[in-house]
């Protein structure tokens, strides 16, 4: 009977698939549109800059939009014999301070940039000058103007129990005509850094744009026209590769700060702005369309996703640090499917490529979408990158078996994204005895897997859903 139909029996496989496009398109749509770094300005008072933002020179500090005193430095001295101090913009009425400015950037050490565990020294890739924290102070606190606050809210989406703690890193000077730092991620100082902020004093350069990547998508920090007499910032996720085009003219000074997510507990802090509220999000509406249609995994099943940034996921307090360090669109969707009162993970995932699957049931093609390429390991917690020894012949399946705790579930999952190449962690390293021995790497992938419930039991959520 015609009124039965619609409402009981699970869909075709073509309606199946369909949903699952639906899926696919929204979560790729989320991943496009989703913040992976932020950036502002702060006028300095007395510039014509801090005239024209805010009409007024009284803007107070601490409120966010409001203009800075001039910025002091303070650093050590190379030869140990004094301080130096140097106030920016520099004061063009003074005739000493071009000096100044000459001594202060004489004063820095060439930079290097970290090369797995090493330390390497190559001006044709960072050509730059540093000063470490217990070598200078500056007056300029990101906190008096809220970009903290704004980063928190723009990174991290302010989920109630997210906050940002920032850690003062370095000094850097890159001088014309030569100056650059080509592309690279920076080495992350813990396991629960999320992000770097680079604050960029006013002074004038030429060139220097700040490039950051993820995901085929880019955006530049054109810092040039405004740097005589602002300050300009950009903060962005840790796992973003970036680079600083050259330099060809002036001074680009600038003060780095990590950022790391705080480990309070749950709900601790207040938010520092407006709470996030996943159930406004398109994405939101997208799942909720696909949830309510009682056909759509019917009798219960579960949806995977791979997390689009990297994360230290095999690292050994892993699970202090996800889901909480969750990053710009992984954070999102793991929000959005937590708002439904669903069960979400974040779980670590291993494809083994040589593996050819036996494709012949026909039940688990029925919950296929995103065909991963090889035989796919789903653990049931993030495990500790390990060592394993004294396998025969290469038997992965024996050294997970033993070592890893893989999850089986009652029915495959349905994968609506692939995984992205830049995001795979060692998950472990195991000794073969073959024929040669041979040591092998597997790494494994970070992904959000949500358990959704049979329809029966799934209309509650949705009639609450309806509601929102
Ligand atoms: O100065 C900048 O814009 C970025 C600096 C940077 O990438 C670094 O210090 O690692
Ligand atoms: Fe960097």
């Amino acid at each position: 009977m015609g009124k039965k139909k619609g409402s009981s029996s699970p869909l075709s496989r073509i309606a199946f698939k369909a949903f699952c496009d639906q899926l696919n398109q929204a979560v790729r749509s989320q991943n496009a549109s989703a913040s992976f770094a932020c950036g502002g300005t702060i006028p300095i008072k007395g510039t014509e800059a801090a005239k024209l933002t805010s009409g007024t020179e009284k803007a107070t500090k601490g409120k966010p939009g409001s203009a800075s005193s001039p910025v002091n430095i303070f650093w050590d001295c190379k030869d140990g014999s004094r301080g130096g101090k140097l106030t920016l913009p520099l004061d063009g009425s003074k005739d000493d301070s071009n000096a100044k400015l000459c001594g202060f950037v004489a004063d820095c050490e060439p930079a290097g940039f970290g090369r797995g565990q090493e330390a390497v020294m190559d001006p044709t890739y960072r050509k730059a000058g540093k000063l470490d924290t217990d070598h200078f102070m500056t007056s300029f606190h990101p906190a008096d103007f809220g970009i903290i606050g704004n980063v928190e809210q723009v990174l991290c989406t302010n989920w109630s129990c997210r906050r940002i703690r920032l850690e003062l890193y370095k000094l850097n000077v890159y001088s014309g005509p030569s100056g650059l730092f080509q592309s690279h991620v920076d080495t992350p100082r813990s396991k629960c850094q999320i992000g770097s902020l680079v604050v960029c004093l006013p002074s004038p350069f030429k060139g220097g744009n700040l490039i950051v990547r993820h995901e085929g998508r880019e955006i530049d920090f054109d810092w040039e026209q405004r740097s005589a007499d602002t300050i300009q910032w950009a903060a962005f996720y840790s796992d973003c590769e970036h680079e600083i085009k050259t330099i060809t003219e002036g001074e680009r000074i600038t003060v780095t700060y990590n950022l790391y997510v705080t480990d309070e507990p749950m709900n601790t802090l207040p938010p520092s702005g407006p709470i996030f509220d996943p159930k406004t999000l398109p994405l939101y509406q997208d799942f909720k369309n696909v949830l309510q249609i009682p056909g759509f995994l019917k009798t219960g099943g579960t949806l995977g996703s791979f997390c689009t940034h990297a994360y230290p996921h095999t690292a050994d307090d892993a699970y202090t640090l996800l889901p909480r360090g969750l990053k710009g669109a992984d954070l999102v969707l793991y929000s959005v499917l937590k708002a439904f009162g669903i069960k979400v993970k974040v779980l670590p995932v291993i494809i083994q490529k040589d593996f050819s699957p036996n494709n012949s049931d026909s039940d688990d093609e029925y919950y296929e979408y995103a065909r991963l390429d090889g035989k796919v390991y789903i653990g049931s917690y993030l495990t500790p990158r390990f060592s394993a020894n004294n396998f025969e012949d290469d038997p992965l399946s024996k050294v997970l078996d033993e070592y890893w705790p893989e999850q089986t579930f009652e029915k495959p999952i349905t994968w609506i994204t692939h995984p992205s190449p830049c995001t795979s962690q060692e998950a472990m390293s195991y000794l073969a005895y073959g024929n040669e021995p041979s040591v092998h790497e597997v790494y494994s992938y970070a992904a959000i897997v949500a358990i959704i419930p049979p329809w029966t039991e799934r209309q509650e959520i949705v009639q609450q859903a309806r509601n929102n």
